[in-house]
């Protein structure tokens, strides 16, 4: 039994409603609204209302070529995809929707995506962001996840560009505080994928993928797990200590790092798979109110 998203959009016509599933659309949504929040840190104080068309345009141009590079990754692993209950209602997975289809599909949202961005954003941001869909779609989809357990920790870095695109969108430059902020990400999805790749560990058995809990086990996994909650607790602390956020960011650091490192620990010494789903859904949680925090502090 597979197990499809059962909220995705119930009103849509049932083929489009198939497109879209395959954007990934939840997790899209988080991407364009780091990368909104790297937009809104990127200018100092208000938005005029110039910046905020251009907000709203950079924001449509992401959001379009990230949704591409999750349908290219769709194509790619419809095999696998076929294997794992998880992933196995995805309509390219079924058979549903075929690869000229899919294909045609993430190359009409890649060029409309690159084409706003270009004419009506910047060309840096255009390239950056193109260099994200290659990064995820080709350098970690085709080429590092069938090879190696690190293939999230270097394909994160895809991940981790929305501030950047963001920030680069509003200045035209890719700055040092975008930078820490793509540090928080790359450091944050360790722990967000392999807690959920802990519960997912048979799904990714008969997958053939060598993710790190087939590769390296539950307890080596763990470890990492806890290893990179702390490294991450000092990165989230940066922008205050960099002047980017004030007091409101840092409460919400604390508390949120806590809440994850606290997580991580009770999993490094008592497993449950119960566990591990909560420790994932905490993931979404974290990342989502400590950009939102950056974003309140901004204007308070
Ligand atoms: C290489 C990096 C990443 C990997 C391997 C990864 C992996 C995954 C996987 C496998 C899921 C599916 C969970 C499920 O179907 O139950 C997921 C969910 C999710 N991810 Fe990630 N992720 C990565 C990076 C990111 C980034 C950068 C963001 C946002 C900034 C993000 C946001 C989300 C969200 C919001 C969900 C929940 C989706 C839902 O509830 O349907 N992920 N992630
Ligand atoms: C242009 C731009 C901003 C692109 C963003 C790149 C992008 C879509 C990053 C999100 C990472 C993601 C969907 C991981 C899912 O992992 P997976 O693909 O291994 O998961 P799966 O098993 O569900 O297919």
């Amino acid at each position: 039994m597979s197990t499809a998203p059962t909220s995705l959009a119930p009103t849509m016509p049932s083929v489009w409603r198939q497109y879209h599933a395959l954007t990934k659309p939840r997790v899209i949504q988080l991407i364009v609204f780091c990368a909104l929040i790297g937009m809104v840190l990127a200018v100092p104080g208000l938005p005029s209302w110039a910046q905020l068309q251009t907000a709203a345009l950079a924001c449509l141009g992401i959001w379009l070529v990230a949704g591409a590079a999750a349908a290219f990754n769709c194509v790619v692993e419809q095999q696998i995809d076929a294997k794992m209950r998880r992933t196995a209602w995805r309509p390219t997975a079924k058979g549903e929707l075929g690869n000229v289809r899919t294909l045609t599909f993430s190359a009409v949202l890649c060029a409309l995506g690159s084409a706003i961005l270009y004419l009506w954003v910047n060309p840096l941001t255009m390239w950056l962001t193109f260099a994200t869909f290659v990064g995820y779609a080709v350098i970690y989809t085709v080429i590092l996840k069938p090879l190696t357990p690190q293939n999230i920790v270097i394909g994160g870095a895809s991940g981790a560009m929305p501030p950047v695109l963001g920030w680069a969108a509003m200045t035209g430059v890719v700055a040092p505080e975008a930078l820490i902020l793509f540090l928080i990400i790359f450091l944050w999805t360790p722990p967000h994928f392999w807690a959920l790749a802990l519960y997912r560990v048979e799904d990714y058995r008969k997958s053939g993928l060598p993710m790190l809990p087939v590769t390296h086990g539950s307890e080596f996994t763990r470890l990492q797990i806890l290893l990179y909650t702390f490294v991450l607790f000092a990165a989230c602390l940066m922008p205050f200590i960099m002047r980017m956020s004030g007091w409101v960011y840092l409460v919400a650091a604390l508390a949120l790092s806590v809440g994850f490192c606290g997580y991580a620990w009770a999993l490094w010494r008592n497993y449950s798979d119960a566990l591990a789903r909560k420790t994932f859904r905490f993931s979404l949680w974290h990342l989502s109110l400590l950009f939102a925090a950056m974003l309140i502090d901004h204007y308070i």
